[in-house]
């Protein structure tokens, strides 16, 4: 099995990620909190209250981890068209797979990503939603001190599901919307580039970027209701179970509620995926 595209996979993940973490805390505190306005009246009171540290709250604990996920996606990805088409990375642009074989091998990379991504992204999403700003003496303390703490405080608040809260919403995320994802990356790929060439930088940074952005708008609905389920259990149970979250989120704010977030996981969807697609492909070149 060609580990090569797990390894670019993870660098290329970590890239993408820190570009985009300010992005990500703004729209997980908008779809939990009601207390913003906007995306400007949540930057401006996160930068108030928090300085610019608090957009990279809970950073350091998805670099390691999201790298690790994407590292998955995308090792996972290839060696499923490997086992489809027996094509390698590099035989691919000779010998291009169809768009249902790319969709199945993202379908089954999102799947697993998501699976592994599941307790990372909560933790993430409870240290990015804590709004206390830090080292401020006499201030009220975060009720979790970093991604350990809120581990172990949810294993043993929260039982070990309690880790999991959320996860059919992420699988639900996260399976369909990497199938597109890939299929609209090699889609602008093909489109601009001769036949059995291989795509520019400038070609694979747009395609990169589209694949992004139209992954991201087909995945917001989800992405609401995760975030809502990861939050659930924090002060008692809300919901009881993803069901009834959609319904009650859709009967308390309308419709307007599944694309929570929509603007701001477009926006943030660009740059990173640009960028983790160019140095994907970048680092496969290096060690072909
Ligand atoms: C719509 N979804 C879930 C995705 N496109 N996922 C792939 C993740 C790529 C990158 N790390 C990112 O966070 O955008």
């Amino acid at each position: 099995m060609p580990v090569e595209e797990f390894v670019a996979g993870w660098i290329s993940g970590a890239v993408g990620l820190v570009l985009g973490h300010p992005f990500d805390t703004i729209k997980v505190r908008l779809q939990t909190q009601n207390t913003y306005q906007g995306i400007v009246d949540c930057i401006r009171k996160t930068y108030r209250h928090e300085s610019v540290l608090g957009f990279f709250k809970g950073m350091s604990f998805p670099i390691a981890s999201v790298a690790l996920v994407n590292s998955v996606l995308f090792g996972v990805y290839s060696n499923t068209l490997l086992a489809l088409t027996a094509t390698s990375h590099q035989e691919r642009r000779a010998q291009p797979p169809s768009y249902t074989n790319i969709f199945i091998a993202g379908c089954t990379g999102g799947l697993l990503q998501a699976y592994c991504l599941a307790p990372f992204d909560l933790i993430k999403v409870r240290l990015q939603n804590q709004t206390e700003p830090r080292m401020q003496i006499g201030g009220s303390e975060p009720r979790y001190r970093g991604p350990v703490h809120c581990a172990v405080s949810i294993l043993r608040e929260e039982g070990p599901q309690g880790l999991f809260r959320g996860s059919w919403a992420l699988v639900l995320r996260d399976t369909p919307t990497l199938g597109m994802y890939f299929v609209t990356y090699e889609g602008l790929c093909r489109q601009y580039t001769p036949e059995g060439q291989n795509p520019s930088s400038g070609t694979v940074l747009v395609a990169g970027g589209f694949a992004g952005i139209a992954s991201w708008i087909t995945a917001t609905p989800f992405d609401v209701i995760k975030s809502r389920m990861q939050m659930d259990g924090l002060k008692g149970r809300k919901y009881r179970g993803m069901l009834d979250c959609m319904a009650s989120s859709f009967r308390q704010e309308g419709i307007g509620v599944f694309f929570k977030g929509m603007t701001l996981n477009s926006a943030r969807a660009f740059p990173v995926n640009a960028a983790t697609f160019l140095s994907y492909e970048y680092l496969l070149r290096l060690w072909r």
